[in-house]
């Protein structure tokens, strides 16, 4: 007697991530309830189990839905806004005067919206988000089923969301309060950057996050500049001045990690710290390079992330792992550095580590959420196929993407949203330019 579920997926191949390299041709996935049920031969799957929809993806690779551990959503109104410059200036000189003037929270939901179509679109199904009004963020996340762990930035000096740190703890801690009870969307902590964050502030995140387990993300060794004015300023570079702390451990996810030296390196094994790589949005700033090889070689957790879009201009992780693997082999000379089934692991099973989900989501196991990503390899570029997890980093984009689903739920059905409105969300983008522009 078969088995009744949900639905059932056949694909050409299917690629799980855990294990690495794997690669499963003419196999279908079986899910129920959100979660994935079993992952077998097509045969097999048809006799075993009834399901209510089946979906044939002839020419597709099916893989978990991927993890962007590091952005700031509502920036993609400022794509294209401020290029061609180095961090500081563009932060101190462009950025942050804009932000002043224009976010709030109708700014920070319309470009959540504007972000999570994107992200949506190119086969990201979870996301960490570090930006002012994270209830409009985590809002937005809601709406349109993403998972998303919503990092509240705290910074000691008076932002468009809070007056202080003080004031942006309180507020970020009510937030979490409002969405403990739900499944998809986690709420923690993100001081901004060494630079922005004092000791105080600093030693009660420590406090509350070791109270409460609460993960906590920070912009850290960005530029070879940060590290300098860190040493000039304290004799402290900044990965040790978060191990006095406390604030490095399993739960904290340094972002960016440029200009690290054996001791860094050292520290970050040790603690069982994470690194998101935001390769993209480093070559773009000329913020230097993460290591990323030798920190994966080192045992530490690399994922990967966009940052903002205002400084990648994009948000789509293909394109983001495709730069990683590339770059990690100009770096280190090696052409054999961060292969491809590498360059995917970071993208989904360990993004999921970094934001601690790894329970739930990154790999295609049974007992997941059923949060996958279907692309289409069936393309001019993607031919002769000989292996599919090169297709996928060194030729696939996210405009190779089909089809997206969180916990079972389509998001993106044969390259059409379900859950957002393409066209209003592209008229919205289109008003803030003319808004910041000055035209209305
Ligand atoms: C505290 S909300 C986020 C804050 O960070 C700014 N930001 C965006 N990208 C970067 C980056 O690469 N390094 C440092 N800070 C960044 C953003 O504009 C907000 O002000
Ligand atoms: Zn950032």
């Amino acid at each position: 007697m078969p088995q009744s579920i949900d639905t059932l997926i056949h694909a050409r191949w299917i690629i799980p991530v855990v294990p690495e390299q794997k690669v499963y041709e003419n196999c279908s996935l079986a899910i129920a309830d959100g979660s994935i049920v079993a992952l077998l031969p097509t045969a097999a799957a048809e006799a075993r189990y009834q399901a209510r929809e089946e979906i044939r993806l002839d020419h597709h690779a099916l893989i978990p839905g991927l993890v962007n551990t590091h952005n700031h959503a509502a920036m993609a109104l400022l794509r294209g806004y401020a290029d061609d410059l180095p961090l500081m200036d563009w932060l101190e000189n462009h950025i942050w005067p804009t932000e002043k003037k224009w976010v709030n929270p109708e700014f920070a939901a319309d470009g959540s919206r504007l972000a999570a179509a994107e992200m949506i679109r190119s086969g990201t199904t979870s996301f960490s988000d570090q930006y002012f009004f994270p209830e409009a963020t985590a809002l937005v996340a809601r709406e349109t089923g993403l998972r998303a762990q919503i990092a509240f930035p705290i910074i000691d000096f008076p932002t468009p969301w809070s007056r202080d740190g003080e004031d942006a703890l309180q507020k970020g801690l009510a937030l979490r309060d409002d969405y403990k009870a739900n499944e998809r969307i986690d709420v923690v902590f993100a001081p901004h950057a060494p630079y922005t964050v004092g000791d105080a502030t600093l030693e009660k995140i420590a406090v509350y996050a070791a109270e409460a387990q609460i993960p906590v993300q920070m912009h850290l060794h960005e530029t070879a500049g940060e590290v300098a004015r860190a040493l000039a300023e304290t004799g402290e570079r900044p990965t040790e001045r978060l191990l006095r702390l406390g604030l490095l451990g399993p739960q904290t996810l340094c972002v960016h990690m440029t200009a690290v030296n054996e001791r860094d390196i050292e520290l970050l094994q040790q603690s069982g710290a994470h690194v998101a790589h935001c390769p993209r949005s480093n070559l773009k700033l000329a913020s230097g390079f993460c290591p990323a090889a030798r920190l994966l070689e080192a045992g530490i957790n690399v994922a990967l992330g966009t940052d903002g879009a205002a400084s990648n201009n994009g948000l789509d992780l293909f394109t983001e792992a495709n730069t990683a693997a590339l770059l990690a082999k100009a770096v280190s000379g090696n052409a054999a550095a961060l292969p491809a089934h590498q360059a995917l692991a970071m993208a989904t099973i360990n993004g999921a580590r970094a934001l601690g989900i790894d329970e739930v989501t990154g790999s295609l196991e049974a007992g997941k959420s059923a949060d996958l990503a279907a692309i289409d390899l069936g393309g001019l570029e993607q031919q002769p196929l000989h292996d599919p997890i090169s297709q996928l980093i060194y030729t696939a984009s996210g405009h190779n993407v089909t089809d997206v689903w969180v916990a079972g739920k389509p998001l993106l059905k044969d390259r059409q949203l379900q859950t957002l409105n393409e066209a209003e969300v592209i008229q919205r983008a289109q008003m803030w330019r003319a808004r910041i522009a000055g035209q209305i």
